[in-house]
């Protein structure tokens, strides 16, 4: 960790940089040493340690993987010219005057929101019939504006908005940029320290405490948000055990709270057996979990591109880094947009199980919108 300013980071990003502010630190990532791109994202995780490994010049790499990796949406992982680090960026981001972002001329979600909860509701029909245990599924709000879209500014509002979870920016193969802030952690390594943190199971937070706390209550009783969340745990824990020693896993989610909703989080901890295995390569043998796909995982991907009318992208992928020690932190790509010129894609989606309701699923979606809306000035949808 350098002595450099993370708010100095924060003001140094510029369009086609990588940024990641934690709960622990702050990265900012500059200029193209190497750019590698794989469809196969365990050959690019092996590209990534022998590049990393042979140039000393260059102390980590970063970049996004998509949801589904395939020509157009390659794993994209940058060895930068410059990388700096920095502490937290809470709590000063906190005071921070926001920055203003232009008013849109146009905001068209995709596909209408009637059809989602269709969606929702076919997912429910075919979960049975198909051996599914649970699917997400998203859907889109694309907004438009007259001037160019600011990334700089968004991520600023972004990073003064949530002092946990994981706030990021990172390029994507195209010139678009992903940014957003996630409060999941798919996979972080530490020497043999690994820690994933997969959330699933939500509820709306409240301006209103009484109703704050009462959504609190409602979701930890929840038995169909527990239902979804103990996929998300089995699955995880399921593919971290070929790489673990040890692994400890908590009998019972906790309750996760980010500026606009509630989760149930499980922080699970495992010794890492072989120190070869980085932290992108534990980050692709993770991906895509039952938070943002389903379980099984080649079903559930399939009746996800049969029900969205749109592609994913680097929605539900993840953002992170890897130095050459393997150590490094993925975030699950979620609570984020992709920004184009002059146009935003903003991306939410909610996990669905035999007792989930299509019209709690299409609101819950829109709670999830609220983390980009509110840095970008707007009302929640
Ligand atoms: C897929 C998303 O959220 C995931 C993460 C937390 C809770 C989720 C849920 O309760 O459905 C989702 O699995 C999203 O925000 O787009």
């Amino acid at each position: 960790m350098t002595g450099a300013d993370p708010l100095r980071l924060l003001a140094d990003y510029r369009r086609g940089d990588f940024f990641l502010a934690t709960g622990a630190r702050t990265l900012h990532a500059t200029g193209t040493h190497a750019a590698l791109c794989d469809a196969d994202e365990a050959a690019l995780a092996d590209r990534v340690r022998t590049e990393l490994r042979h140039d000393p010049a260059v102390a980590l790499a970063v970049g996004a993987l998509p949801f589904a990796s395939g020509a157009a949406t390659p794993g994209r992982i940058l060895l930068p010219t410059t990388a700096r680090t920095a502490g937290p960026a809470h709590p000063a981001a906190a005071a921070l005057p926001r920055k203003a972002i232009p008013a849109p001329v146009a905001i068209r979600p995709a596909p209408e929101p009637a059809t989602h909860v269709d969606a929702v509701a076919a997912a429910v029909a075919a979960l049975d019939a198909r051996g599914l245990r649970k699917v997400v599924l998203a859907r889109a709000l694309d907004i438009e504006f007259d001037t160019p879209v600011c990334e700089a500014a968004l991520l600023h509002n972004l990073v003064k908005d949530n002092a946990r979870g994981y706030t990021f920016a990172a390029e994507l193969p195209g010139g678009a940029t992903l940014v957003g802030s996630s409060p999941e952690l798919l996979l972080s390594r530490h020497g043999t320290t690994v820690v994933s943190h997969p959330h699933a199971g939500s509820a709306p937070r409240s301006a209103d405490p009484v109703t704050d706390e009462e959504n609190a209550r409602r979701l930890l009783a929840s038995r169909k948000d527990h239902a979804e969340h103990a996929v998300l745990t089995e699955a995880i824990v399921a593919a971290l055990r070929p790489y673990c020693r040890h692994l400890a896993v908590p009998e019972k989610p906790d309750l996760v709270a980010t500026p606009t909703m509630w989760h149930l989080g499980t922080t699970i901890t495992g010794e890492l057996a072989d120190r070869d295995v980085t932290a992108l390569h534990l980050a692709a043998a993770l991906h895509p979990t039952p938070a943002i796909c389903g379980t099984p995982t080649a079903s559930a991907r399939e009746l996800v591109t049969e029900l969205e009318e749109f592609e994913r992208g680097y929605y539900a992928g993840t953002v992170g880094w890897v130095d050459a020690e393997g150590d490094g932190e993925w975030a699950v790509s979620i609570r984020c947009a992709e920004v184009a010129a002059r146009s935003l894609r903003l991306f939410a989606g909610g996990g669905i199980v035999p007792e989930s309701d299509p019209k709690a699923e299409l609101e819950e979606t829109s709670a999830k919108f609220a983390t980009l809306l509110r840095a970008m000035g707007l009302p929640q949808e």
